[in-house]
């Protein structure tokens, strides 16, 4: 067996988290020989169903689990974290303005990145699921400051997850035969999907999945749409393809895949993106945590107005988030 590995989940007692720690503890991330010290966090009111979870967890009798501690404090669920999986956060309610849910986060975020920078692992790797994710994690890259920023990403795998999936039903094939199939920018429904890359068997996808009707009326808005639609049919935001998206995008970076894969991560400049704003990108991954922005996908003209939406997006975010963290001469 491998030495432990510390990983430190947040909202820990949340939906998610549920239908993610029992994949992990199986082995489905970090593989059946890695260990796990498992540290969760979740705020104080919800401290009585992380004792829950956590005997849960105990009564699973999961040979990985070699321990777990769960607080309600952040400094202490980041100490030596090798991993920290972010899918705690401020949730939009009624008659709240997506600035007032930006603002909200940003704090969040603020302190986990602090608390990061000083306690966890030089080597940690991050990845933010909270919403609204890419914002968060430029936020949090911020704050933490010591921290290499290509350690830090979020998720926008379950974007891509549901774009190949939607494709690979329509040409009735298994979601394992689409590849390079993209979601550009922001995970809101100003993403981008695009499936000008797209190959099957080998070849490109068919003219008629290229059609423009067919990409603006339907693909595109059932993609971007697709979270609002499963809040509307469950009540509740969705979880276990959350969950599922967590651990490809987790297992991909760590172990390295053949596949180009979607993360959101801290843009350095390419495609035009503006260095420091968290965009979703295709890209390699190598194993180890390490990755690397694919440079060579051009944008079709087609895309472009929704790249620009996106884009724009994203800098207003990042403004308003940062309005109430920073001295407005640093903006
Ligand atoms: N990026 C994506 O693809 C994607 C997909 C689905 C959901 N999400 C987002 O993931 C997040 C989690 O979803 P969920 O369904 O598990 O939500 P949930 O409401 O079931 O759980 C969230 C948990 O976070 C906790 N929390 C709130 N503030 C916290 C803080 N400061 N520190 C620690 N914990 C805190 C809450 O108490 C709650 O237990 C949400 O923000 C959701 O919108 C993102
Ligand atoms: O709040 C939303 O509209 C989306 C929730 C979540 O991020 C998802 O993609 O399922």
């Amino acid at each position: 067996m491998e030495t432990p590995m510390r990983v430190t989940v947040t909202g820990a007692a949340g939906q998610i988290a549920y239908c993610f720690l029992p994949l992990l503890l199986r082995g489905e991330v970090f593989g059946s020989r890695q260990p796990i010290e498992l540290v969760l966090l979740d705020v104080e009111e919800a401290l009585s169903t992380l004792r829950g979870v956590m005997m849960e967890l105990e009564d699973g009798a999961y040979p990985l689990l070699t321990s777990i501690h769960y607080t309600n404090n952040v400094s202490e669920a980041f100490v030596e974290s090798d991993v920290a999986v972010l899918l705690g956060a401020f949730p939009r309610k009624l008659g709240m303005e997506r600035r007032d849910l930006l603002q909200k986060n940003a704090v969040i975020f603020k302190e986990q990145g602090e608390a990061i920078n000083k306690h966890a692992k030089r080597s940690v790797r991050i990845l933010v699921i909270g919403n609204p994710a890419n914002t968060n994690a430029a936020v949090l890259a911020h704050f933490a400051s010591d921290i290499d920023k290509k350690q830090i990403t979020a998720l926008s795998r379950l974007d891509q997850n549901r774009a190949t999936s939607f494709i690979a039903k329509k040409l009735k094939v298994s979601p394992e035969d689409v590849k390079n199939i993209f979601v550009w920018g922001n995970h809101s429904n100003t993403q981008y999907p695009d499936l000008f890359n797209g190959v099957t068997d080998g070849g490109p996808l068919p003219d008629w999945l290229q059609d423009e009707t067919f990409l603006r009326n339907e693909f595109i808005p059932t993609i971007q749409e697709r979270g609002a639609a499963v809040i509307k049919a469950r009540k509740l935001s969705s979880a276990m393809s959350a969950a599922k998206a967590v651990v490809d995008h987790l297992r991909d970076w760590f172990i390295g895949t053949q596949d180009i894969v979607n993360m959101i991560v801290c843009a350095d400049g390419s495609y035009g993106i503006k260095k420091g704003i968290f965009f979703s990108f295709p890209c390699y991954c190598y194993g180890n945590g390490s990755f690397e922005i694919v440079p060579h996908f051009p944008w079709t003209p087609f895309g472009d107005p929704y790249i620009e939406k996106t884009k724009k997006e994203l800098n207003a975010e990042w403004e308003q988030a940062f309005a109430a963290l920073l001295p407005k001469s640093s903006l």
